[in-house]
């Protein structure tokens, strides 16, 4: 296996495959030609390299809409080098990172510093997602413009909610100028009142402060109200309660412009995972019950749910090694989350497509990336999967610099083989 470095790969002995078209003629080959998907018949240019793809199938690489990269600021805990090699590991072409970095990112010279450093990398696509507010302190809107113009693909204060239903209002009426969405991380911080995981029958046996699923109703439902008033696009982030899902699906069904994405964990664990994984089960929006659990995987089958997103939210070990109360939310995500949901195909809560639908075509289409699909023409970002390698996730190690996640250890069937950015091998397992 080689590196196509002209963007020229030819890659042998795969099934291709595209949500919206299903599997396309049997075995490839599929050939790449100046980074893009080239016309079935196309002459082989001498000396293009080849991707030997052992029966694997080829999909559209996956599209992350909410990911941590940590920098600038916090880049002992992740690095947009660390972050890429970590995306590319798990099958990711396309990273949206999340403005929550220091300084914040609130204007566009931050915006264009992280391009430039991502392309100084140059592993996966990484679009910045601008700040609401400036500094997130949800005072005063950021330069929505100017972000735009410099790269954001939509905004969001994530990490906190958008402050109050005026300052949504205005983020929503601004962001509609741009066509970007924004995105919330629905919790009503007040009624959250400082909890530290779900609310419920596992709190009150380890005696530790709960937040309830109310909590994220309450912010969805004012979202919700204040999306009919104002127009735009509101994206919900990380989803994760029953009664979250059913506020969605019936704002869809009166067709508000809402979208939503939840993430592995949510429909992987429950708050029991808290019991024997610690702080590595701490995150924000918590693990809840069975019950929800279930209603985030109904929401995925019933379209409620748009996209899988991954959260990877990295934090140093010192971090995460506290007492409960005092540790960091968050958990990594972008090497595990293929793997883990292709768990709900095998045991036949989604098809295949419906997985790579959620995973690629429709994250891409909802941030308007063009991208998510094997057309002809079109960029050759490309995820080679191997639906029957087994591995041990976080064995011998993560990409991510920090490995505060409560899948370590847990046996996967089906893996990511390789990963292709506009005709690169930015990833192949064998190399790792
Ligand atoms: N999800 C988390 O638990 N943590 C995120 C913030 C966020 O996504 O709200 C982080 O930045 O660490
Ligand atoms: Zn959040
Ligand atoms: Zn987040």
């Amino acid at each position: 296996m080689r590196d196509g470095s002209s963007g020229n790969l030819l890659i042998t002995n795969v099934t291709l495959f595209d949500p919206a078209e299903g599997i396309l003629g049997g075995e490839g080959p599929l050939l790449v030609k100046d980074g893009r998907i080239a016309p079935a018949g196309t002459p082989i240019p001498s000396g293009t390299p080849e991707l030997d793809g052992r029966g694997g199938v080829l999909c559209p690489g996956f599209v992350d809409l909410h990911a941590h990269f940590r920098e600038p600021g916090f880049e002992y805990k992740e690095t947009i080098a660390s972050g890429s090699r970590a995306a590319a590991a798990g099958g990711f072409t396309s990273v949206c990172v999340m403005a929550n970095t220091s300084p914040v990112n609130d204007n566009d010279a931050i915006t264009r510093a992280i391009l430039d450093r991502a392309r100084e990398v140059n592993l996966v696509r990484v679009f910045p997602i601008g700040a609401v507010t400036r500094g997130l302190e949800g005072q005063e809107l950021t330069e929505m413009g100017a972000l735009a113009s410099a790269g954001c693909v939509a905004f969001s204060d994530d990490g906190r909610p958008v402050s109050t239903a005026l300052m949504m209002r205005r983020a929503l009426e601004y962001s509609r100028i741009f066509g970007r969405p924004v995105i919330d991380h629905c919790e009503d911080l007040v009624l959250s009142n400082r909890g530290v995981m779900n609310e419920g029958s596992v709190s009150a046996e380890l005696g530790l402060a709960g937040i309830p699923n109310a909590s994220e109703e309450v912010s969805i439902a004012r979202d919700l109200s204040v999306l009919e008033l104002a127009g735009g696009r509101l994206h919900v982030a990380h989803l994760s309660t029953a009664g979250g899902v059913r506020l969605v699906r019936e704002a869809k069904r009166r067709h508000l412009p809402v979208t939503a994405e939840t993430c592995p964990h949510y429909f992987a664990l429950t708050d029991e995972a808290v019991l024997c994984h610690g702080t590595h089960a701490k995150m924000n929006p918590p693990l809840r019950r069975e019950e929800d659990r279930l209603a985030v995987i109904e929401g995925l089958k019933d379209g409620t749910i748009d996209v899988i997103a991954t959260d990877h939210a990295p934090h140093a070990s010192h971090e995460k090694e506290q007492e409960f109360d005092r540790a960091p939310f968050g958990i990594i995500g972008l090497e595990t989350a293929f793997s883990l949901s292709l768990e709900l195909v095998r045991e036949g809560a989604l098809t295949f497509s419906e997985l790579i639908y959620r995973l690629s075509t429709r994250p891409a289409e909802l941030f308007g990336l063009p991208r998510g699909c094997l057309r002809t023409g079109g960029l050759a970002d490309l995820v080679l999967l191997d639906l029957s390698g087994e591995w041990e996730a976080g064995r011998p190690g993560y990409r991510s610099k920090s490995r505060n996640s409560p899948f370590t250890g847990r046996r996967m069937k089906g893996r990511v083989a390789a990963t292709i950015v506009g005709g690169r091998v930015v990833f192949s397992e064998d190399r790792s």
